[in-house]
């Protein structure tokens, strides 16, 4: 006797019933989003939604909103905007040309079964557009995948909001599983580890420090249970020893007033020479990919900065972008977040 199910007949549809979409599953790699132009139109546009998100500001807005609206909106674009004419590529801004690179190769290397596409948290291609459009597809299970490898509010947190807020005017809800951050997972560093020596050794020189800068955050986030500057640290500790040689820490991008993660990268960079560090290679392991922050403020203004104190030779060492150590690292974690949704030999479950 057969043990296989019977087969069941096919359930009738009533004439009127809508069209139901084939089960599909879908990848969205989201990053934190970047002006459609580098216009101060458009600087400002992507400002004012970035800067109005209470999760990066977190001051009151009756008191924000006027200093916002009022003074920064009418003076950061302008030299915000001059900064990424500096950057910008053919194909667009790099922090969206390298998201997308990055898509497009997770599509090609985890084939069709998986539908992989972009979202950036502030301006385009926009979260909710996105999610549409993979619902629309048919997905109706997908994993968010906010590329942050440390975890902050203003960051990681914020790009999960957006996806729980367009979702929250779906009827029909799509499963969601979004992706943990990956500051200590043994695939990361040894990603950092393989693209650093591989840049370190097209280098005519061999550094006396290596320097790994970090997006700041205000400090009083570490003191509010924001485990961002932790993950940064451990991070760092965990690339040093598996590198074998000391690294120093800095944070970057200070913004606004208030007190932020010390110690400072430019401030670390201009003292480094009078203490006897006369090469540096830097690179920023806290960004997925290169971006304004990195290519300008720190490929640009800190070698400035560090040569005009004294430092004879500054080496800037890209991101993972879409390089192959990302590939191999993005393949490892999101297989392993897809468990039980998919096989890696490219099955649906
Ligand atoms: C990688 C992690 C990031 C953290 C943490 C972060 C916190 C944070 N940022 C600001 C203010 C600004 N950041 C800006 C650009 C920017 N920030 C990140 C990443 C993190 N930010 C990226 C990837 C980028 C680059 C975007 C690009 O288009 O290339 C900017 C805009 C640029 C400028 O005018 O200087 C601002 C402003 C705050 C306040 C904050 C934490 C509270
Ligand atoms: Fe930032
Ligand atoms: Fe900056």
């Amino acid at each position: 006797m057969s043990s296989a199910p019977p087969d069941y007949p096919a359930l009738p549809i009533p004439p009127d019933h809508p069209p139901v979409a084939s089960s599909r599953i879908g990848l969205l790699v989201v990053n934190l989003g970047t002006p459609d132009g580098p216009d101060v139109a458009s600087v400002k546009r992507y400002l004012l939604e970035f800067l109005s998100d209470r999760r990066v500001v977190e001051i009151p807005p009756i008191v924000w909103q006027p200093l916002l609206r009022g003074l920064i909106l009418n003076t950061r674009p302008k030299r915000s905007a001059a900064a990424y004419a500096k950057v910008w590529m053919p194909e667009g801004s790099p922090l969206a040309v390298y998201t997308r690179r990055t898509a497009e190769a997770m599509q090609a290397h985890l084939g069709t079964g998986i539908l992989v596409d972009w979202a950036m948290r502030y301006g385009n291609p926009s979260i909710a557009d996105r999610l549409q459009a993979m619902k629309d597809a048919g997905c109706d299970r997908i994993l968010l995948a906010p590329l942050y490898p440390q975890y902050s509010g203003a960051t990681t947190a914020t790009a999960n909001d957006a996806a729980f807020a367009a979702m929250a005017t779906m009827r029909w809800q799509p499963a969601v599983r979004t992706l943990p951050p990956y500051h200590d997972d043994p695939a990361y560093i040894d990603a950092l580890k393989t693209s650093i020596e591989r840049h370190l050794a097209t280098l005519d020189f061999a550094p006396d420090l290596l320097v790994a800068s970090f997006h700041g955050m205000p400090e009083r986030t570490l003191h509010m249970g924001d485990p961002y500057h932790c993950q940064c640290r451990k991070t760092a500790r965990l690339l040093s020893e598996a590198m074998g040689r000391d690294i120093a820490v800095t944070f970057q991008s200070r913004f606004g007033r208030a007190k932020w993660l010390e110690p400072a990268t430019d401030a670390t960079l201009e003292a480094m020479p009078e203490k006897g560090i006369a090469s540096v290679a830097i690179f920023t392991p806290g960004f997925s990919a290169d971006c304004l922050e990195t290519l300008e403020e720190i490929a640009m203004e800190g070698r400035e900065t560090f040569l005009a104190a004294g430092g004879k030779d500054f080496a800037y060492l890209p991101c993972l972008n879409a390089d192959t150590e990302a590939i191999t690292l993005y393949a490892r974690l999101f297989s392993r977040e897809l468990a039980g949704w998919w096989n890696t030999n490219g099955t649906i479950i």
